[in-house]
């Protein structure tokens, strides 16, 4: 099976527009929908629900589940009612001041919360409410639960005034842009106490769809600390959508990689590999929550001033809870050329779909190539002959010459030859990739006996691998289909 480039098009799948040069949204075609009550829908899902019906069926499962940021979010809007139907009972709120670190924006969040809740209720037009009506005088503890455990907004955050950010800025002066995505504009500020950021103005697309980007984004990184994530510092929702982050001085690896690669010798690369998988560990096993990035690529790989690797834009990340397998979803984001096959043929995201991105990211700094070439030929199937004759010097990037560790070399060459492999159970988890990329794998020369462990040897064969076996071998977990 071919890795899918970005003119391959699966024939059941739908279309795909794109957002920008690389980064594409693929709209689900809606047909005629076959729709259940919820009950029936949890039970067994009938065979003739369309995409949009799963969908909606997603939505609702992430905003009956807490632990995803959409349920967060909920809990946070039905936290907010509630405080505010009780603000209009004079007494009932004696002692309990909630959100009072965002009082100043309280207004405003107030209505981000009504505007996502109103996108997500437009996502549902034909389901009954299935968030249980909770009563309007619900007891002070429930609602301090939703505030301590749920609720997104990390106290230690400011809320910047549009002012501040306009002052940080020079009034977002050209000269301050120093990326851009997407979904955002991103600029260099410095705030009134001297420390530079990076401010992440979120100006893409209709003003509902800024409101759920920030919060998807926000939900998230709520979640995350490692040295290796980007650092969120406040945010500012006033005259738009903004999220402001401690400034990673070298930029992103992206534009390392496309300008003058002298800054990164060998040294540096392999810093980044390691600190960059490090990210990823725990974002998929040890963080709170099981976050699948989604978006894993050079752009989106920020570098300190000594080369620490963070990894940033949480706004595609998915939390997937403990029982489930994988998710499935209907609307394909993230960017060609790091794309898993199962996640572009299948819709399937799972750890293994940042592993393979992973992968393609490894490819790109052992090789010096981007993802896709300017002709828009896909690197791994450019690398893929030379990774398996090991023709390393066809792969190493010109710029490097001889002056890399080639023991180094020679792990992260083999990590990142396993880490693109089609068939994802082929595929390292990240705890096995830092074992491989630092040599401490013990099996090293013969892994595919290593990582065949679990699985039969019929679903090792690529080339009869679908998602329907990947999901029928995989009976100890539950299969969620949305
Ligand atoms: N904290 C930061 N420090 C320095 N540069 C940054 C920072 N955050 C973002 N950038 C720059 O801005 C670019 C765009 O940021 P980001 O990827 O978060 O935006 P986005 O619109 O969400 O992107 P995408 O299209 O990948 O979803 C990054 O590739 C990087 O060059």
């Amino acid at each position: 099976m071919a890795t899918p480039g970005p003119e391959d098009h699966h024939p059941s799948r739908p279309l795909k527009t794109c957002n920008d040069a690389n980064t594409v949204t693929v709209k689900t075609l809606n047909s005629n929908a076959v729709l259940a009550t919820y009950k029936k829908f949890t039970c067994s899902l009938p065979s003739s629900a369309s995409a949009q019906d799963l969908r909606c069926l997603e939505v609702e499962k992430e905003r009956l589940d807490h632990s995803s940021p959409r349920g967060v979010l909920e809990a946070c809007t039905r936290g907010l009612e509630n405080e505010a139907d009780l603000e209009n009972e004079p007494g009932k709120m004696s002692g309990c001041k909630p959100f009072q670190s965002i009082s100043q924006g309280h207004s405003r969040w107030h209505r981000f919360f009504k505007v996502w809740k109103r996108g997500s209720t437009k996502r549902l037009p034909s389901f009954p409410p299935l968030v249980p009506i909770l009563s309007r005088r619900k007891s002070r503890s429930t609602r301090e639960n939703v505030e301590n455990d749920a609720c997104p907004v990390n106290s230690a955050w400011k809320n910047f005034t549009l002012n501040d950010l306009q002052t940080a800025t020079n009034n977002f002066s050209r000269e301050n842009l120093i990326g851009k995505g997407g979904y955002a504009e991103v600029y260099k500020g410095c705030l009134a106490d001297g420390q530079l950021v990076a401010i992440k103005q979120l100006n893409k697309g209709t003003s509902d769809e800024q409101t759920i980007n920030f919060l998807s984004e926000i939900g998230i990184i709520a979640h995350v600390n490692h040295p290796n994530t980007a650092k969120l510092i406040g945010y500012g929702v006033e005259g738009g959508t903004y999220l402001v982050l401690e400034l990673s001085s070298l930029g992103s690896l992206g534009s390392l990689l496309r300008g003058s690669k002298e800054k990164l010798d060998w040294r540096a690369r392999y810093k980044i590999i390691l600190g960059t998988a490090d990210g990823l560990i725990y974002l998929h096993e040890h963080c709170q929550r099981r976050i699948i990035h989604r978006d894993i690529k050079a752009d989106n790989i920020l570098l300190t001033e000594d080369f620490e690797p963070q990894i940033c834009d949480f706004g595609l990340a998915k939390w997937l809870p403990k029982q489930w397998s994988h998710h499935h979803i209907s609307k394909f984001e993230g960017t060609f050329g790091y794309f898993a096959p199962e996640y572009f043929m299948h819709g399937i995201v799972d750890e293994k779909t940042d592993v393979f991105s992973f992968g393609v990211l490894l490819l790109e700094l052992i090789t010096g190539r981007q993802a896709l070439d300017d002709s828009r030929r896909s690197l791994v199937l450019w690398a893929k002959p030379f990774l398996d004759k090991n023709e390393v010097k066809e792969l190493v990037d010109p710029t490097l010459g001889d002056n890399y560790d080639q023991q180094e070399m020679a792990c992260v060459l083999f990590t990142a030859t396993i880490c693109v492999e089609q068939n994802p159970i082929r595929r390292p988890h990240m705890s096995q990739v830092i074992r491989l990329l630092k040599g401490e794998e013990k099996d090293l020369n013969c892994p595919k006996q290593i990582l065949r462990r679990t699985y039969s040897e019929e679903l090792l064969d690529a080339e009869n691998y679908n998602s329907t076996k990947y999901l029928v071998h995989r009976p100890q977990r539950i299969a969620l289909v949305s």
